[in-house]
C-alpha cells in the first residue's frame, strides 16, 4: 500500500534550515489526490507511525483515529484546509481552538486568499496562538494562505512564529495553489567584500519614501514594477508607535495621546547625545540608566537588540522597570526586560506585528503588480 503514495512535498524548517521529507496522503475531499475508501487511508497513516515517520499528518476530522496513539518519535500534525477563503478572525480562532485542544503536537490551518490583505488573519491567529504561551504549553502552528495572493504568507510566515513554511521541489508541480518552487537566496560576499560594500551597493540603488527618509531606516524593499526602481520604505516604526499609543490608551482610558519628553540612552554618551539633539530631547549614559528616576508615567523603549535570541538572558535594565515598557525585541516575543517588568507590575508592550503587516499590505495594494517582484529584507538595513 505504501507504493502508492507519492512523495511530493517537503518541509522547510526555515529556522533550522534542514529539509525533512514528509510522507502525505490527502483525500480528494481535503485537496489531495487520494480517491478511496476512508479506513484504507487512515490505516496507511498508522503503518507510516509504526515504519517510524517522523510525521504524520491527519485532518481535524480524523485526528481521534490517529491522536495518542502515535509512537513517542512520531510527531501528528493536525489540518484544516479551506479551499474557498479565509474565515473571519473569530472563526479561524475557534477552528484553532478546537485544533490545539486535540493534543496534536503541530496545528496546520491552511485557507484561500481572495485579497491579498486575507493573509493578515492568519497572521493575527498565528501571532495570538504563540502569545497564549504565557500561560501554558504552546503548540506550534503552521498558517498558509494558498493562492497567488496568499504568497506573502510562504514567505513571511516565521517572522510571524509559523513553524515551517510548504514548498515545491520543481516549479509547476504543487500540492497546493500559491506552492513556489524552492530557491535559497543569500547574500554572499567574497570574505574581503565587507558587509558595508553591500549596503553601499543596496543603498546606492534605493529611492526611499518619505518616512524611511527621515527615520533614516528601511526595513521593506520593493521593486516598483512600472519603472523597475527599488523602493525602500519602513513599515517596523508604524508597528511600535501604534502599540505604544494602544498601550498608552489602555493604561490612562483616554483615546487622547499627548507628547513627552524624551531621554536617549547609549553605550556611547556621544552618540546618544546626537540623537537627542536631533529630537530635541536629552541624552543618559548606558551606565547611568540604573540611577536614573524618571517621572512617573514612564515609557521605556528598548530599541536595541539586547535580550535578543541566542543571548535570552541580556537585559538593558538590570533593576525590575516600572511604567510602560516597550521592547522591540522579537525573538523571544518575552524578553527578560517584559518578563522582569511585568513580575514587578509594570504594563509590557509588545511590537504590533500585525500593524506593522498592515501597514506593508497597505504599501503593496497600492503598488498593485507587486507579487513577482516582493523582496522582504528580514534584518533591516541601516542607511549609513
Ligand atoms: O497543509 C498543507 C499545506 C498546503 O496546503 C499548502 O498550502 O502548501 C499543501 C498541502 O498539501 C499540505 O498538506
Amino acid at each position: 500500500m505504501l507504493k502508492n503514495i507519492v512523495f511530493t512535498q517537503f518541509f522547510c524548517f526555515l529556522n533550522a534550515f534542514s529539509l525533512l521529507i514528509r510522507l502525505f496522503f490527502r483525500p480528494k475531499w481535503e485537496g489531495g489526490q487520494y480517491d478511496g475508501v476512508e479506513n484504507k487511508r487512515l490505516d496507511v497513516l498508522r503503518i507510516a507511525m509504526e515504519l517510524g515517520a517522523d510525521y504524520v499528518d491527519v485532518e481535524l476530522q480524523f485526528i481521534d483515529s490517529i491522536s495518542g496513539k502515535n509512537p513517542e518519535n512520531t510527531k501528528v500534525i493536525v489540518s484544516s484546509h479551506n479551499y474557498q477563503y479565509t474565515p473571519s478572525v473569530e472563526d479561524l480562532g475557534n477552528l484553532m481552538a478546537r485544533m490545539q485542544a486535540t493534543g496534536a503536537d503541530i496545528v496546520k490551518i491552511a485557507t484561500t486568499a481572495l485579497d491579498i490583505a486575507d493573509v493578515e488573519r492568519i497572521f493575527q491567529i498565528t501571532v495570538h496562538s504563540q502569545l497564549s504561551c504565557l500561560c501554558g504549553i504552546v503548540v506550534p502552528v503552521v498558517g498558509l494562505v494558498m493562492g497567488d495572493r496568499g504568497l506573502i504568507s510562504r514567505v513571511l510566515c516565521p517572522k510571524f512564529g509559523g513553524y515551517l513554511t510548504f514548498g515545491t521541489l520543481k516549479s509547476g508541480v504543487v500540492s497546493a495553489p500559491g506552492q513556489q518552487a524552492l530557491k535559497v537566496f543569500c547574500v554572499r560576499t567574497h570574505p574581503q567584500i565587507s558587509w558595508d560594500s553591500v549596503l553601499q551597493f543596496l543603498t546606492g540603488r534605493l529611492h526611499l519614501s518619505a518616512v524611511a527618509k527621515l527615520i533614516g531606516a528601511v526595513n521593506y524593499i520593493i521593486r516598483r514594477s512600472t519603472d523597475g526602481k527599488l523602493i525602500g520604505y519602513n513599515t517596523d516604526y508604524f508597528g511600535a508607535i501604534s502599540a505604544i499609543e494602544d498601550g498608552l490608551r489602555g493604561k490612562h482610558n483616554s483615546s487622547s495621546i499627548t507628547g513627552a519628553r524624551v531621554v536617549i540612552v547609549n553605550r556611547t554618551y556621544e552618540r546618544a547625545r546626537e540623537l537627542a539633539t536631533s529630537v530635541r530631547g536629552d541624552a543618559l549614559a548606558l551606565a547611568d540608566l540604573d540611577n536614573y528616576h524618571p517621572e512617573d508615567g514612564m515609557i521605556l523603549a528598548n530599541t536595541t537588540s539586547i535580550g535578543m535570541q541566542p543571548k535570552v538572558d541580556d537585559t538593558p535594565i538590570s533593576k525590575h522597570a516600572l511604567g510602560l515598557i516597550f521592547d522591540a525585541v522579537y525573538t523571544p516575543k518575552i524578553t527578560r526586560l517584559l518578563r522582569e517588568a511585568e513580575e514587578s507590575g509594570a504594563t509590557i508592550i509588545l511590537l504590533n506585528y500585525l500593524f506593522s503587516f498592515t501597514d506593508s499590505i497597505v504599501l503593496l495594494q497600492r503598488l498593485r503588480n507587486f507579487s513577482e517582484t516582493l523582496w522582504q529584507i528580514t534584518s533591516e538595513v541601516w542607511m549609513p
